[in-house]
This record gives C-alpha cells, structure tokens and sequence, in this order.
C-alpha cells in the first residue's frame, strides 16, 4: 500500500485541531535527521522562571495497548479483528480509502510521518547482506522471519473476516512491507513513560537523539506527555531540542531499533548467539533446562573487556563433574526435567553456574574450559567481521544505499575493536588459568593417563602378535 503523505508545514494545523501545544518551538526538517524540533527561543541556564513545556500532549492522543483496546470499542471491525488475532496487533493503520474503521487523530499523523527509515529490518537483501560478521546478522534475519510469520498469521486471520479480507486483500492494497514499515514505525518511535509504559505519543516523537540532550519527556498529573527542558539547559532560537534514547545502548542495539549509531553516546559492547557443543550428549537437555537462547554478552569496561554467559558455564560441564539431569514425576502427574550438581537440585539456579562451581577444587579448570569457549567464539565472530568487510567500490556490493553501507561499517568497526581487546584479554587469562596448580595437577594427571593408556595398547599389540 503507498502511504498518503503529507508535508511537514501541516503538522501546526493537525496539532491545533488535536489540542497538542507547542510552546517555543517548531517541527521541521534538519540536517540528516529527517524532521526534529527547533528551538523559537533562546533559553540560557541562568532563565529564573520555570520554563513552559515545549510540547505537551493530551493523553487521549497517546497510542499504546490500553488506547488499542479503547479503540476497538468504538470500532467494531476493528474489535473482530482484534480478537481474531488475539491481541496480537498492537496498532494499526487502515488505508485511507478504506470504508471501513473509524478515523481518529493518528490516521492523518502517520500521514506526516517520514517514508523512508533506516531501520535494517526494511533494508533491501543486499543491504542486509552488509551485515554478515556483525552481531546484527543474525538478530536481523531472525526478526524478519518474525515479521514474515506476523504477517501470515495475520493475512490469514482478516482474510476470514469479510469486510478486512475485501478492504485489505481482495484490493490488494496491503503488502509485507506495510507491515514491515508499521513495526519499523512503532520501534523507532516509541517511548517508555513513567506511568503509561510503552506508549506512541505524536510530536514528542519528532524529538531526535544527542548523546547532550537538552530535554526530556515526562506524564503530568493530568496523564498530559510533556517534553520539558533539562535542568540548567541553554539553547539558542533555531538550535535542535534533542532527547536521550539512552546511553546504555549498545551501538548493534541503536541500529537495530533506530536505523543509527552515534557513536559518541553508545555502550561499547555486543551480545552473540552461544551454541552447545554439536557432539555433547546432554545438549539437548541443557537448552531446554536453561530455558532461554544461550547468548554472550562482551563489553567494554574502562580499559578492559568484560563478559557475561550464564549458559557458558552450563555447556562446559559434564556428567563426570558432577551435572546431573533428572526426569521427576510431580506431583499433578507431570513430568518434570531436574538439574543436578554435585547431588544437589539446582533446577532454580541453571543462571548461576558462575557461582555454583566457586567452591569446587577444581573451579579454575571449569573456568579454563568456559574462558576458551568465549574466546574462540569471540575469535570465529573476528574472522567473520574481518571477511565480509566491504568498500563502497567494492565491485561486488550490489544495489546498496550509502547510509546502510555507512552504518553496517561504523557497526564492524566498533565490534572489531571489542572483539581484539576481549580476545586479548582472555587470553591473558588463560594463561594465568593454565599456571594455577589445580589446573596443572589435572591437566598433568589426564598427560599420565593417556601415556599409560598408549602404553597398555601397545602391550596388548605385541601380545595379539605373539
Ligand atoms: C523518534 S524519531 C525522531 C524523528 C525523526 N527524525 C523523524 O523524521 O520523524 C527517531 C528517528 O529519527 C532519526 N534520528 C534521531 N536521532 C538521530 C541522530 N542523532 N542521528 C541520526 N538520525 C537520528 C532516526 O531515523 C530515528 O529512527
């Protein structure tokens, strides 16, 4: 479906219709950042009155899961829909031409909402293929096949419902990208209120990032979303008002959710897929005791690197250290899966490994095992980000835009230099592992073992020859 836009210069007009105050301030394009919103007037830190919100929002206009449910009370097609899918659709747009849906403030504002994001979900396969070796790779592939399975279930859920199936198939007027764009929409623009939760609110998500922000958004006592000016904030007529998207973000997770990475204000850090050892017998049971997707998270610290992988503990454990795994009939008839260690329960502490083998002797040899997983995971994602680095002249590179090319680059670049500093440093641990002298007791008692067992197959040889 072609999205009706409509120009920035409207927006004033919807907002007074829609009782939205814009106090100060204006939305209109800026520099590279598709629309944000400027400052009318000059605030110093040193201004003594309290200053008026530059935006505040009725709440009648915020859209979340509560407002969705509102909706459908007005809208009874809507309300079919809705039930049909279970809840599933948390906003939705319905064509302009459709006859059906009641129209509401936000059927014309996703109207003046931009058309094109960077947001990689909706890049182009070989835009996405810029993304082999990075953290993304995976997480993008995974979401779109998500969205893919979304919309099928959609599709044919409305497809039962006669007036749906004729405004949205029968006319052919939807396609997967609307739905790929309505997801795009919804992460890059929603914010987390205080009180409301995870919400869409018009004009404050005009409000672009700065790693120095000059406001916030708050929820009045009237539910009214308001973007304020931050304590001691001094900004000039015509200057941006920007927001913080937050700075704990990691730069895959900025790209990911907002099409971006600033790199001035992103976490240096990257989270990968873990997997189980292919050949270790108990794999299975490990998965699905640990009941979520093994993942490993690397950051920078000052200057070092740390990490974190509760299941890397778990993979690097055996029957012959004591993990034990126990089907146990409960009490209502069911059958339970059990996690043993050292004949203990451990079943509510599957994330704490870490800790669990602290008091074993041989700690430091469990440790050595899970610090050389987590290296050469970190080494096989290296080579990988160092292989399919690419070059805008790259005769290969296919159709690709120059802001995914650019962004998919600044992404490697950043996960490289973490990957380089984890590697070394955990090798630098291994090293001291491998000296400590529990470490070189077991790892010498396992030498004699082995020689003796040469020894006796040799024996055993010369005897069959006899
Ligand atoms: C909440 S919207 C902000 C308004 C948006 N610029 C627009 O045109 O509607 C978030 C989007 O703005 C853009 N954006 C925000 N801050 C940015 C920044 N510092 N650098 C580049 N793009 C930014 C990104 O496209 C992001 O997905």
């Amino acid at each position: 479906m072609s999205r009706p836009e409509l120009p920035i210069e409207e927006l004033p007009i919807w907002a007074h219709l829609n009782g939205v105050k814009l106090t100060n301030v204006k939305i209109a394009k800026t520099q590279g950042r598709g629309y944000g919103v400027i400052s009318e007037n000059t605030l110093t830190s040193e201004s003594t009155l309290e200053p008026p919100a530059w935006i505040a929002v009725p709440h009648n206009l915020v859209l979340n899961a509560v407002a969705v449910n509102e909706y459908a009370k007005e809208d009874r097609n809507f309300k079919l829909l809705l039930e049909a899918a279970e809840h599933r659709v948390t906003i939705a747009s319905h064509p302009s031409h459709a006859s059906i849906g009641v129209s509401n403030p936000w059927t014309e504002y996703l109207q003046l909402l931009p058309g094109t994001l960077f947001v990689p979900t909706l890049w182009h396969e070989d835009e996405r293929l810029l993304l082999r070796g990075t953290s993304l790779e995976a997480a993008v592939n995974a979401k779109v096949i998500a969205l893919v399975a979304e919309f099928d279930a959609i599709q044919q859920i409305s497809s039962d419902i006669p007036c749906w199936n004729e405004v949205l198939w029968e006319s052919g007027s939807v396609s997967l990208r609307d739905w790929l764009l309505l997801d795009a929409l919804y992460r890059s623009r929603c914010l987390e209120l205080p009180r409301l939760g995870e919400s869409m609110v018009p004009c404050i998500d005009m409000v672009n990032h700065s790693a120095s922000p000059t406001a916030y958004y708050d929820e009045t006592s009237k539910d009214e979303v308001v973007l304020l000016p931050r304590p001691g904030a001094s900004i000039i007529a015509g200057e941006e008002v920007t927001i913080s998207y937050g700075d704990t973000k990691s730069g895959a997770e900025m790209l990911f959710s907002y099409g971006f990475i600033d790199p001035t204000s992103t976490a240096e850090s990257l989270t990968l897929v873990l997997e189980p050892f292919p050949d270790d017998p108990l794999a299975r049971a490990k998965l699905m005791a640990f009941g979520e997707a093994p993942k490993l998270h690397v950051a920078r610290d000052g200057s070092s690197v740390v990490w974190k992988s509760p299941f890397a503990y778990l993979m690097c454990l055996n029957e012959e250290d004591g993990l034990d795994f126990r089907v146990l009939q409960d009490t209502e008839g069911g059958q339970q899966l059990r996690v043993f260690w050292q004949d203990d329960d451990v079943t509510d502490r599957v994330n704490g490994f870490e800790a669990l083998i602290q008091s074993h002797p041989l700690s430091a040899l469990f440790r050595l095992r899970v610090v050389t997983v987590i290296q050469e995971r970190l080494e096989v994602q290296l080579d990988r980000a160092r292989s399919h680095q690419v070059a805008k002249q790259d005769p290969d590179l296919g159709d690709v835009r120059d802001e995914c090319l650019k962004a998919a680059e600044l992404l490697r670049k950043v996960e490289t230099g973490i990957l380089e500093s984890g590697i070394e440093s955990l090798e630098e641990e291994r090293s001291s592992l491998l000296a400590d002298k529990n470490v070189v007791a077991y790892l010498g008692s396992m030498e004699t073992a082995a020689s003796d067992l040469v020894e006796e197959e040799a024996s055993n040889e010369v005897e069959d020859f006899s």
